[in-house]
């Protein structure tokens, strides 16, 4: 097949890790017969100190006419000023809002191989395969922001339309896993919250039957992800809470540079990018862990292309790499890591050996 594919490498490690999953992306492509046509825009702090904006016209209008988009990471010190008036994260929210992605798929699965890397007991760590769901286009990131002289305010928002559409969207992904969900919220304080829960017990009640449903408080939630990862199959959360709880979740895997993620709206069209930001404090060292970023785009091949074949060989690459104990620094025990290079040649190299059976006639 033939595919557009925007790529947004962004500011600190963004490009190295995109870079990694790029070449990873072309190797599928030979591997599988297909052509991916990758187009290269600003977004971020790159796109302010180029054009003044963290998201350029151009940028969203590519993505708008892309298949798939793939983003790096955005932000980093230089822009950091609490006093700027624009900022590199504002470009990400923005193109989020844009594209309407406002399921955010963030699944969780440690590998045996990188247990030792996760300050958590392993014998908690095992089989643990769970799915955060986050709400990415509302709540407090979206609301009315303002400052005057004694202080400052987030409003923090939700429509019933915008609850309903990620609770069932993580209902219907339930269904295809071991069909139960969590629903995170704060309910014993906030009013969104308790709408949330109410309209997450509806849909449940009235669309999903098969699937269960449980609610749980976001703080308890934070320690019982750590306790017991295990019991947990899909969690389904606001935005806020979603961001703080995943990285968080990235301890069970060992990193956070091993986590992917899509945010998905109605159409085709997603957008991924590893759950890390651009890490400023090892950037331009050619070390960042580039599995988060080259994860991501097996789920671009599998969400947006429909390229399911070609997705389960990306991953059973990163697997076999990390199997095999090819670990950067994030992950490895002192002296024994990989550059991020190496690491993406450790995959290159596994896809070279993937199957490419023909399904159907
Ligand atoms: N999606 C995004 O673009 C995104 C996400 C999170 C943070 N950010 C931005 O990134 C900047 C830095 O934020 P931060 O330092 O709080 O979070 P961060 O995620 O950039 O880094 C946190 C820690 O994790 C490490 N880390 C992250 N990714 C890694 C990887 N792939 N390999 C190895 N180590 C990795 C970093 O070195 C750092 O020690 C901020 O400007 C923030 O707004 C962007
Ligand atoms: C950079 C920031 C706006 C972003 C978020 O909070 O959504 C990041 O932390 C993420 O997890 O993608
Ligand atoms: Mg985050």
């Amino acid at each position: 097949m033939h595919a557009d594919i925007v790529v947004l490498p962004g500011d600190g490690i963004g490009p190295e890790v995109t870079a990694a999953a790029v070449d990873v992306l072309q190797a599928v492509a030979t591997r599988y017969g297909h052509r991916f046509s990758l187009h290269t825009h600003l977004i971020g702090g790159s796109a302010i100190d180029a054009t003044g904006k963290p998201l350029p016209d151009d940028t969203l209008a590519a993505a708008r006419d892309a298949d798939a988009v793939l983003l790096g990471a955005v932000g980093g010190p230089k822009w950091s000023d609490p006093n700027a008036t624009v900022r590199p994260e504002q470009g990400l929210l923005a193109i989020r809002k844009a594209l309407g992605l406002y399921a955010n798929l963030r699944p969780v699965r440690p590998h045996a191989a990188a247990i030792g890397a996760s300050p958590i007991k392993s014998h908690l760590l095992a089989g643990v395969d769970l799915l955060v769901v986050r709400e990415l286009t509302g709540g407090i990131y979206f609301g009315d922001k303002t400052r005057d002289a004694d202080g400052a305010s987030d409003l923090c928002r939700y429509s019933i339309a915008e609850i309903e559409r990620v609770v069932r969207r993580a209902c219907l992904l339930a269904r295809g896993r071991r069909g139960h969900v969590t629903s995170v919220d704060k309910a014993n304080v906030l009013e969104t919250s308790r709408l949330w829960r109410d309209v997450a017990s509806r849909i449940q009640r009235e669309e999903f039957p098969d699937v269960t449903l449980e609610h749980q408080l976001v703080d308890s939630m934070a320690m019982h992800l750590l306790s017991k990862p295990r019991a947990y199959d899909v969690i389904v959360t606001e935005n806020m809470f979603g961001d703080i709880l995943t990285d968080e979740a990235s301890m069970l895997a060992g990193s956070l540079g091993l986590l992917p993620s899509a945010s998905l709206g109605e159409g085709s069209v997603g957008m991924y990018e590893p759950i890390h930001g651009s890490a400023p404090d090892i950037a331009g060292q050619g070390i960042a862990n580039p599995y988060g970023t080259i994860l991501s785009a097996a789920l671009l091949l599998r969400y947006s292309l429909g390229l399911s074949q070609e997705a389960a060989c990306i991953e059973a690459a990163v697997d076999s790499a990390l199997d095999a104990g090819v670990f950067t620094a994030d992950l490895a025990s002192e002296g024994s890591a990989v550059s991020t290079r190496e690491a993406t040649a450790a995959v290159l190299a596994r896809i070279e050996s993937c199957e490419t059976e023909v399904l159907g006639d």
